[in-house]
């Protein structure tokens, strides 16, 4: 059995308060890529997990790694043989680590005939939204969430220039903590021209903060300069490029990665994506 952990994209992302808790509220407007990781599971007595992919060193294989916490999460969880292929970067602002928990509840969830538990937040503020991966605006501290029928399938490049960047030193370094949502009625974005544009009227608040931690997010925004549009995704490093066809996208992917083989770059289209494989 396995499940598809796709990458997330944060296409807006809004900072509009902080609770008393120090978590940030958002407002967030999100899509999946059809790239990601994978969650394979077996029968087995006893909890193990193996992490195999070209970015498995990236990531944990302990009880931190947040596939097993998800196993945790389960009322009477059992024994399975879980792999993670890991292909995400980690640390990334596309959710790899949540997304890879969500794989992994909607997994044991059909392994051990149990319902997904409840409480997911508990592993991360993005778990609740990868659990099935739509369109879907965000609020809350992502608990609230509404899919969102506006947006065409967007051809779009991810590229992440291989420098980790811790969510919480992001969010400590933001100086305004209550910005304008977005607005309260998003409109029907029917070609990626016209969502590039209408996206370029929004924000993501935390960009500001984590260019000052890693100044390379501004060498990959240069480089996705050929798109409509280019933002980070999430606490970043990672940024999208939007384009107007998939063969503009897949030629402004082949170009960057020649140009800068050591970073991470992906051709997709970003769309919802059945959580199913
Ligand atoms: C910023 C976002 C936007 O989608 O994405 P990423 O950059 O992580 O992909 C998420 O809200 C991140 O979600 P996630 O990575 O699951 O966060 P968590 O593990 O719950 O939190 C890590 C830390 O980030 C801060 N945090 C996170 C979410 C939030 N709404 N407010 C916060 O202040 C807190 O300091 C928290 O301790
Ligand atoms: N399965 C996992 N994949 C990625 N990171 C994981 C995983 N399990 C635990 N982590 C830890 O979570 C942290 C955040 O990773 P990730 O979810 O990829 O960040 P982001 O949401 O910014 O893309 C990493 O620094 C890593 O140590």
């Amino acid at each position: 059995m396995s499940e598809h952990a796709p990458a997330k994209v944060n296409l807006t992302l809004h900072v509009t308060g902080r609770r008393s808790d120090g978590y940030h509220l958002l407002d967030s407007l999100v899509a999946f890529a059809d790239v990601g990781d994978t969650v394979t599971a077996e029968p087995a007595d006893a909890l193990t997990l193996e992490v195999t992919g070209p970015m498995g060193a990236d990531v944990p294989t302990g009880p931190e790694n947040l596939v097993l916490a998800a196993a945790r999460l389960f009322d009477a969880p059992r024994g399975a043989r879980l792999i993670l292929d890991k292909h995400l970067p980690a640390a990334a602002g596309i959710g790899g680590g949540s997304s890879d928990a969500a794989a992994a509840l909607r997994l044991l969830s059909r392994l051990w005939d149990l319902p997904v538990p409840e409480g997911s937040v508990a592993l991360g503020a993005d778990v609740p939204m990868c659990l099935d991966p739509r369109v879907q605006r965000v609020r809350g501290v992502g608990d609230e969430r509404r899919p969102v029928d506006i947006l065409p399938p967007l051809p779009t490049v991810l590229v992440n220039p291989g420098v980790p960047v811790a969510t919480p030193e992001v969010f400590k370094r933001l100086t305004v903590r209550e910005n304008p949502p977005m607005p309260t009625d998003l409109p029907l974005l029917s070609c990626p021209a016209d969502a590039a544009d209408w996206i370029a009227t929004q924000r993501n608040d935390l960009a500001g903060p984590a260019r000052a931690i890693a100044p390379e997010i501004g060498a990959v925004l240069a480089a996705l300069s050929g798109a409509r549009l280019a933002r980070m995704s999430g606490s970043g490093a990672t940024c999208f490029g939007l384009y107007d066809t998939r063969a503009e996208a897949d030629q402004a992917a082949e170009e960057i990665a020649r140009a800068e083989p050591g970073w991470w770059v992906r051709a997709t289209t970003l769309a919802a994506h059945a959580p199913s494989s």
